[in-house]
């Protein structure tokens, strides 16, 4: 294990930010830490990077930290040298690392090159767009070779349309260098997207840890669940009347996400359809069934406010989903 946190616990004054936390981190590993704002994810990177002392707790690394491999806390807000050129922006950690100017120019300029930036070596970070920033930030991090990049809410200031990509690009890079990272983010579909594992921060504790398929089908709470998106909570005696056939379970309640269920227009159905909202390339039916709310994803059927329904499990996910033990 590459880095492992045992109990760590911060509090401010009588605030308590961080409450027990361990997870390891594989070397060659990328984990993400997602949670909502607030919850204690800059206060983690900040007791990992050594900027902040636990009150209780430990942080390990197999091969600690040095100068010459240190742990880089990349912040949300870049802190690129204003009055420096990308390239010397770049170049400063090797300077400050006592590499030749000529060298550390070549590596900056190599680093650059890698990161599609290389035609803005002279410019200043004013005149950067923020995906430019952000891809800046990380080769200046980079290109000194640390044991392990912290990266603080690496989307939070780019446009929704580039956050995807930024996703793809940090897990290309990860791979390319094979360095270890560990992510902080409140952004979701990118953390998933581009981690090898997750864990949910809420209220200062991770409450589950797994890879990113794990957590979503199996939050393990309603909580952690209700934070990675819409989730219908299924008592089971409604459960045959979702999945039709299906050999029954035991008291209890299931979660199913949105888009494992099915509206079906049926004048005999049981469900009534409440709301119908466009969401782009899906709709969202809100639909009532035996006194329970449910959110149902799906494509326009001609479905209005009013009409009656079938709701049911996708068959793929009900053997599966079913079989979940309620938490
Ligand atoms: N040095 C400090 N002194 C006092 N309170 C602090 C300090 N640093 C953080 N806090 C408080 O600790 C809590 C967690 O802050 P932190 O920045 O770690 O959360 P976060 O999850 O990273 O949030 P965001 O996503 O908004 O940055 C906040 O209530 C914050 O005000």
């Amino acid at each position: 294990m590459f880095l492992n946190l045992e109990r760590v616990s911060k509090s401010f004054g009588d605030k308590m930010v961080l409450d027990d936390v361990s997870f390891d981190v594989a070397a060659g590993e990328l984990v993400s830490i997602v949670g909502p704002s607030g919850v204690g994810k800059t206060t983690l990177l900040s007791i990992i990077a050594g900027l902040e002392q636990p009150d209780s707790g430990c942080v390990r690394f197999s091969v600690p930290p040095s100068r010459d491999n240190p742990a880089i806390l990349v912040f949300q807000d870049y802190l690129l040298f204003p009055h420096m050129n990308l390239a010397d922006n770049v170049a400063f950690g090797l300077r400050a690392r006592r590499v030749g100017r000529k060298e550390a120019r070549q590596r900056a300029v190599r680093m650059l090159d890698f990161f599609g930036l290389v035609d803005k070596a002279g410019a200043y970070p004013v005149q950067l767009s923020a995906g430019q920033k952000q891809r800046a930030a990380i080769a200046r991090a980079l290109v000194v070779e640390p044991a392990v990049l912290l990266l603080d809410e690496p989307f939070a200031n780019l446009d929704r349309n580039l956050k995807m990509g930024t996703a793809r690009f940090i897990r290309e890079t990860q791979k390319a260098f094979g360095i270890t990272m560990l992510s902080v983010t409140h952004d979701l579909e990118e953390a998933f997207a581009m981690s090898d594992r997750m864990g949910i921060m809420l209220g200062g504790r991770i409450v589950r840890q797994g890879t990113p398929a794990d957590i979503y089908h199996r939050p393990g709470s309603q909580e952690a669940a209700g934070f990675l998106g819409p989730v219908n909570r299924v008592p089971h005696d409604l459960l045959p009347l979702l999945c039709p056939g299906q050999p029954s379970v035991g008291p209890g309640e299931s979660f199913f996400r949105p888009e494992v269920l099915r509206v079906r227009p049926d004048a005999q159905g049981l469900a009534i359809v409440e709301t119908v909202t466009f969401a782009g390339h899906y709709i969202i039916y809100g639909i009532r069934l035996a006194e329970h709310a449910f959110t149902v994803y799906g494509q326009n059927n001609g479905i209005v406010p009013g009409d009656r329904v079938r709701l049911e499990l996708d068959p793929a996910h009900a053997a599966c989903e079913t079989k979940e033990s309620p938490q």
